[in-house]
């Protein structure tokens, strides 16, 4: 394959044109170096044969952005270390240096004063007016400052330093965010002048170093910090005449709207930049980079062969399975656990002040306590349920070299996972269950489909151990009405099994709720979404929030939040709002949404004969979600 061929860029040579590119992971210590939650995730990536690693957001002065922080000489030793474990496995690394849009000396002052008011007051205006306002001494002392970075970066052993030209350097760029009419305002060439002098200073303070320059295209739908489309060619010229040794092109972001740059699944196509970054390359000799919803080695593949790019940017589908690369290299791309853009445990807990944790690889961010190791004693283990749960505990047991057998009632396997691939854009959970179903086939589990079993059942199998994992089961509250013929239920409709029309409630702004809402008015039904807590869509990810909001408004959905549900008739939802009054929603039809209990699974008949029941996934404690299914699932069978 040629996206697995060696590439040489600048004085060095990548062994393959896998590339992970910059990802802020919320992996590093306080002061911003690198410790041991960020080497093992580097070294898992590089285990898994990626050639070129970028660490994303790495800040060249003391900010307040929980970022990697090479501001000071005493960081260089903990980059040395990262540099010298990826190096072990034949991988380059890169630094990304950022500037963030403020004033990190003004506020840092403030902040040592204890004014925090003021450093509040100071962040929110900077965000706004710093790249009109910044002084050009001011800009060449953060010219000094990405040097000076970079050279530590040098001295720690690091191949690549990736300028990002998103951020400050993008705003400067960017016809949106600079309004200066000073020379580094107007014109493109003066709106790109501080980019082509940052490089050109890179270039005399680190001459041995490779250059890659993270080329942050405005689109007319999307971004703010770059440069447009239109001017990109031109601007890339530029860039290689300053010094650049590659590009990464990406798209630009800055609009407040992460979905931009890492669109949820559904809200961009798949592979989105690779036209814009084909534009780039034909105006330049230096290799060429892209990103953006890459899923799997074909669509990688057909990009480098279509020549609009020499290297893929692989940012969630290393997250979901590091071994992406090694995968391909040996022919077995259908063994990878693909990216299902969901962005839950990777976006979602960055904007949390969490870290990098995909929800479909539990081992994500736990690099260093989670491995799937042989098992001393070989035994004979059940799985009760075939949903993400149950299928994770069977890989993860089959892996280890137990005997498994999962039994699911159902005739097929994925669980709610079928039910939750229904809605508008979220088909894309469909992998999921494909390459779970994929991994347990494949791990020599035997399946036993289609029959509802008892623990007497599966003690007549004579198992060691068993691992229940049957998820739960919708649930409706006691309204007067509820058992009416009017009244269906979120999973039943969206599994198929119940069919609605004309006017309907949906009860419950959940999740599950939004969606089966979204479902029904692009199905031609007229909804309404009652939420009693103030918020609709409260824990949807902020990258799905403004399509669902959209999507609401183009579908007529009527939302209802801040309203209690008081009685069910046969042609209206009768709640209360917050002042008490009576409100009268008319509908042919109500759909509750919520909420699940843990499905029950009487397991008495197995305890009693001393086998070891343990408990994963929903039907355990509480009902939780994906995340939390496979991870308890994982570690219930690494015990086994
Ligand atoms: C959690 C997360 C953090 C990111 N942080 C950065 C960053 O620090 N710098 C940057 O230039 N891009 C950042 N990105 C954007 C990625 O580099 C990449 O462009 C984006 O994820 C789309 O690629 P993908 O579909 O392969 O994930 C981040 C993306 C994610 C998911
Ligand atoms: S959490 Fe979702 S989007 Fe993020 S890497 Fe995992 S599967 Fe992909």
């Amino acid at each position: 394959m040629k996206i697995m061929q060696p590439i040489t860029v600048g004085g060095i040579t990548l062994k393959n044109r896998i590339m992970f590119p910059p990802l802020t992971t919320g992996y590093e210590e306080r002061d911003g170096s690198i410790g041991e939650q960020s080497r093992a995730f580097y070294t898992r990536l590089a285990q898994g044969g990626v050639g070129y690693i970028v660490l994303g957001d790495v800040a060249p002065i003391r900010s307040f952005s929980p970022t990697p922080k090479l501001f000071d000489d005493s960081q260089i030793e903990s980059f040395r270390l990262l540099a010298d474990r990826v190096h072990a496995y034949g991988a380059k690394l890169g630094v990304q240096i950022f500037h963030p849009e403020y004033d990190c000396d003004a506020v840092n002052a403030l902040f040592a004063q204890g004014k925090m008011e003021e450093v509040r007051a100071r962040l929110h205006h900077d965000m706004q007016f710093f790249t009109d306002e910044v002084s050009e001494e001011t800009l060449l002392s953060i010219i000094d400052k990405i040097c000076a970075c970079a050279q530590r970066a040098q001295k720690a052993g690091v191949d690549v330093v990736q300028v990002h030209g998103d951020r400050l350097v993008g705003c400067l760029c960017s016809t949106r965010m600079n309004h200066r009419t000073d020379k580094f305002g107007g014109s493109l060439e003066n709106r790109t002048r501080f980019a082509i002098m940052l490089v050109r200073a890179l270039k005399r303070a680190v001459p041995e170093m490779v250059i890659d320059y993270k080329f942050a295209v405005v689109t007319p739908e999307r971004g703010k910090g770059g440069v447009d489309a239109a001017d990109a060619p031109k601007f890339a010229r530029w860039l290689e005449e300053a010094g650049v040794d590659m590009l990464h092109v990406a798209q630009a972001n800055h609009t407040g709207n992460m979905a931009d740059t890492i669109p949820p699944m559904g809200v961009q196509p798949y592979g989105f930049f690779a036209d814009i970054a084909g534009q780039v390359k034909e105006a330049v000799s230096i290799p060429v980079s892209t990103v953006g919803r890459i899923i799997d080695p074909a669509m990688a593949e057909r990009i480098v062969e279509s020549e609009k790019a020499d290297i893929i940017g692989l940012g969630r589908p290393l997250l979901c399975d590091p071994d992406w690369p090694n995968k391909a290299q040996s022919g077995c791309a259908c063994d990878i656990r693909r990216c299902i853009s969901c962005n839950k445990g990777c976006t979602d807990n960055i904007q949390n002040r969490a870290f990098l944790a995909c929800v479909l690889n539990a081992e994500n961010g736990y690099e260093r306590t989670r491995s799937i190791t042989p098992a001393a004693e070989k035994r004979n283990v059940a799985v009760v349920g075939g949903g993400p749960s149950g299928l994770e505990a069977a890989r993860v047991a089959a892996l280890r070299g137990h005997s498994v057998t999962l039994f699911e009632r159902a005739p097929e396997l994925g669980g709610q996972l079928n039910i939750a691939s229904v809605p508008p854009r979220k088909e894309e959970m469909r992998r999921a269950v494909l390459d779970l179903t994929h991994a347990v086939c494949k791990a020599g589990v035997t399946l036993r489909l289609g029959a509802e079993v008892s623990a007497e059942d599966i003690l007549d199998t004579k198992p060691d151990a068993v691992i229940v994992a049957v998820g739960a089961s919708s649930f409706a509250p006691p309204i007067p009405g509820k058992n009416g013929p009017n009244v269906a239920d979120a999973w039943a409709v969206l599994a198929g099994e119940q069919q609605v029309y004309g006017r309907v409630a949906v009860i419950g702004g959940g999740m599950v709720g939004c969606e089966t809402a979204e479902y029904l008015a692009g199905h031609g039904c007229k909804v309404s979404i009652v939420e009693m807590m103030d918020k609709i869509a409260a824990g949807e990810s902020t990258t799905i929030l403004p399509t669902l909001m959209e999507n609401y408004k183009t579908l007529g959905v009527e939302q209802y939040p801040g309203h209690t549900v008081k009685a069910i008739t046969m042609d209206t939802l009768v709640c209360e709002d917050k002042e008490g009054g009576e409100v009268l929603i008319p509908c042919d039809y109500v759909v509750m949404a919520v909420g699940a209990r843990p499905a029950a699974f009487d397991a008495s008949a197995l305890e009693n004969a001393g086998i070891p029941v343990v408990r994963v996934g929903d039907c355990a404690d509480k009902v939780a979600d994906i995340s939390n299914a496979i991870k308890t699932a994982y570690d219930a069978a690494c015990e086994l």
